[in-house]
């Protein structure tokens, strides 16, 4: 037998799981954020079940009014009574209601803004081995979910739990005997949803990962719709999202038939229990003293209001389980460990000349070889320096490093001094601009993209970088010019002309590091030309790091960095490259046709 300690302890234990697991997580984090919302929506709650179970006591006084002859005097007090009941209940109902939504669709509104917030925390490295379409089912469905849950306990535990105890006390008061019927069948329900719960939560897991997918679908249908063209893909996605849409369909007829055997069996039982009624009260009316027609009256209507919040009540673990699935999907997210935290003591990052330092960096993505080994690096202040080599060499990488994307598995990276891991993201990412193989745009006007570098610029300003990008007049040519809408991901516009928006936004940035990833490879050679002269203004005193494959664009650099499997093989100006007779040789005499004494030449010219 157990114990009252362990019995205690037990409690504890359970209570210790409720508070730590999701669903006590989310009822505490609710309760203390929407605490007063809550209290009116229960407050009307607990009127709206005084009321239900008051109106079947008063079923009695009514009936006996009404039969026997020397109470039809009360008739008015009584319907008067019956009045203000059901008007106090349709007052309650609504409170109850309008606070209920306003609590939920803020816990709605709070638990995204939340995930949101924690999604932009994480690391680039996060999104890239994470589905997009995963993140937005865990958004909007576990959000959703868990205003659900909220709502679902709240009315379960307060509204339909007090009704179901109001109209048993009613019940009992009225026929003591006759309520035995309700204890005979209520647990018998209970036990019969038991068996209900172990396949709903599997179910519904299934449920959203082909939901997950109908949106990974159409997203890739949308941002690959001229792959899927040109090669013909149709069919192929069309099979893709037929089997998804035929999954999410057979899951949620599982599930609403699961749900949906809690009634029938519901609807068993209320037979019985009625049966059970009618017996027991033609035994009693027999009996020595027989319930009046008022008290007979009152507990039948009792009896059968119960049915309604009994049956919710039933149902609510099986809906319980398919609204945890969402719950656990948002906790999980935001319960993630965090690998690339900002110091809570973080410095900023001081204004400085810009000097980049890797001492003894290595990094890796996870794979088996690392992608930098132990490099040492110096990137001169106000100088410019080439990233040069074969394709997966690192290089990018590189500035992932610089722009802490990623941290160093082994080593620092650090600018004028200050280790990257101890300064503020945001001091960091003011000191850089960055100019990127592909650029972004966001499906807004043409000015809101190029601003989004420097927020605080005028209108003088951008249209004054965006001369100096060469990108004003193909603006000008756009049917609403600055204000013209660029379309999802700036589907309007060519890369080249992306690319000069991208330049724009760095020019505008002024920033202290200037990082330009093949940032004119889009371009034609007359536009290259025009931007490289643009881009040589906006070098100037800047620390500078290209990445080029087109050596003709990284000639004029202060210093070339040969990048080959993580390792610098190669460094210095070009002619002392050229002189080397290496790697860096090997390439420039590829691209400048075999290796001329001219194209040497021009080099060299092109350097002095
Ligand atoms: N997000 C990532 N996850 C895993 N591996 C990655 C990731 N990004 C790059 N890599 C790998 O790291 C290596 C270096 O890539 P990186 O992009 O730095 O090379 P790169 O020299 O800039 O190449 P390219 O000149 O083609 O742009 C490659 O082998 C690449 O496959």
């Amino acid at each position: 037998m157990q114990t009252d300690s362990s019995k205690g302890w037990a409690i504890q234990r359970m209570w210790t799981r409720w508070r730590s697991g999701y669903m006590g997580r989310l009822v505490g984090e609710s309760f203390r954020a929407q605490g007063p919302m809550y209290a009116v929506a229960m407050f009307a709650m607990v009127i709206v079940a005084a009321t239900s179970a008051g109106t079947a006591w008063i079923m009695e006084k009514i009936v006996d009014a009404m039969t026997s002859p020397d109470s039809r005097s009360q008739v008015y007090l009584i319907a008067g009574a019956v009045v203000l009941l059901f008007s106090l209940k349709s007052v309650a109902s609504y409170v109850q209601s309008v606070f209920l939504v306003r609590a939920g669709n803020r816990i709605v509104a709070t638990q995204q803004d939340r995930l949101y917030r924690k999604l932009l925390k994480r690391g680039v490295a996060f999104f890239s081995t994470t589905e997009s379409s995963d993140l937005l089912m865990r958004v909007t469905h576990g959000a959703q979910s868990a205003r659900n849950l909220i709502d679902l306990l709240v009315t379960s535990f307060v509204r339909d739990a007090l009704t179901l105890v109001g109209l048993v006390a009613v019940m009992i008061y009225q026929q003591p005997f006759m309520s035995i019927m309700f204890f005979v069948v209520g647990p018998v329900a209970i036990l019969g949803v038991r068996y209900l719960l172990k396949s709903v939560r599997r179910i519904m897991e299934a449920e959203i990962a082909s939901l997950a997918e109908i949106i990974k679908v159409m997203q890739e249908t949308s941002a690959g719709i001229k792959v899927i063209k040109v090669f013909a893909l149709e069919d192929r996605m069309t099979n893709r999202m037929s089997s998804a849409i035929k999954q999410v369909e057979q899951r949620s007829n599982d599930i609403a038939r699961l749900q949906s055997i809690a009634s029938p069996l519901m609807e068993f039982l209320a037979g019985l229990a009625v049966a059970g009624v009618l017996i027991i009260s033609t035994i009693s009316i027999a009996g020595s003293t027989p319930p009046t027609a008022g008290q007979l009256m009152s507990f039948v209507t009792a009896l059968l209001m119960a049915y309604e919040p009994a049956k919710r009540l039933s149902r609510m673990r099986v809906s319980i389980e398919t609204f945890m699935v969402g719950v656990k999907m948002m906790f999980d997210l935001l319960d993630q460990d965090e690998p690339m935290l900002e110091r809570e003591d973080a410095d900023e990052l001081k204004s400085g000349p810009g000097e980049i330092l890797f001492e003894d960096v290595s990094f890796g993505y996870g794979g088996e070889t690392p992608v930098i080994k132990n490099m040492s690096l110096e990137f001169k202040p106000g100088k410019t320096t080439a990233l040069v080599g074969q394709s997966g060499g690192g290089k990018s990488t590189i500035f992932g490093l610089i722009m802490r994307f990623y941290d160093p598995e082994q080593g620092s990276v650090l600018i004028d001094g200050q280790d990257l891991r101890d300064v503020s993201f945001s001091s960091l990412r003011r000191k850089i601009s960055y100019v990127g193989q592909d650029t972004f745009l966001f499906s807004t006007s043409v000015i809101d993209n190029l601003r989004c570098s420097a927020p605080e610029a005028t209108d003088e300003e951008v249209f004054a970088a965006a001369k100096a990008a060469h990108a004003h007049d193909f603006i000008m040519q756009l049917p609403h010019g600055y204000d013209t809408q660029v379309g999802e991901n700036g589907t309007f516009l060519s890369g080249g002309q992306k690319q000069r928006i991208a330049i724009t936004r760095a020019i505008l940035r002024q920033a202290e590091v200037l990082l330009l990833d093949e940032a004119t490879s889009a371009l034609d050679a007359e536009s290259e030309t025009l931007v490289k002269n643009a881009l040589d203004v906006l070098t100037e005193d800047v620390t500078t790091i290209v990445i080029a494959h087109r050596l003709s664009t990284v000639l004029e650099a202060d210093e070339i960095l040969v990048v080959q499997a993580g390792e610098v093989v190669e460094k210095g100006t070009l002619n002392d490259l050229l002189a080397m007779d290496g790697t860096f040789r090997r390439l420039f005499d590829q691209q400048f046709k075999s290796g001329s004494l001219a194209s040497q030449q021009h080099a060299v010219r092109q350097q002095s």
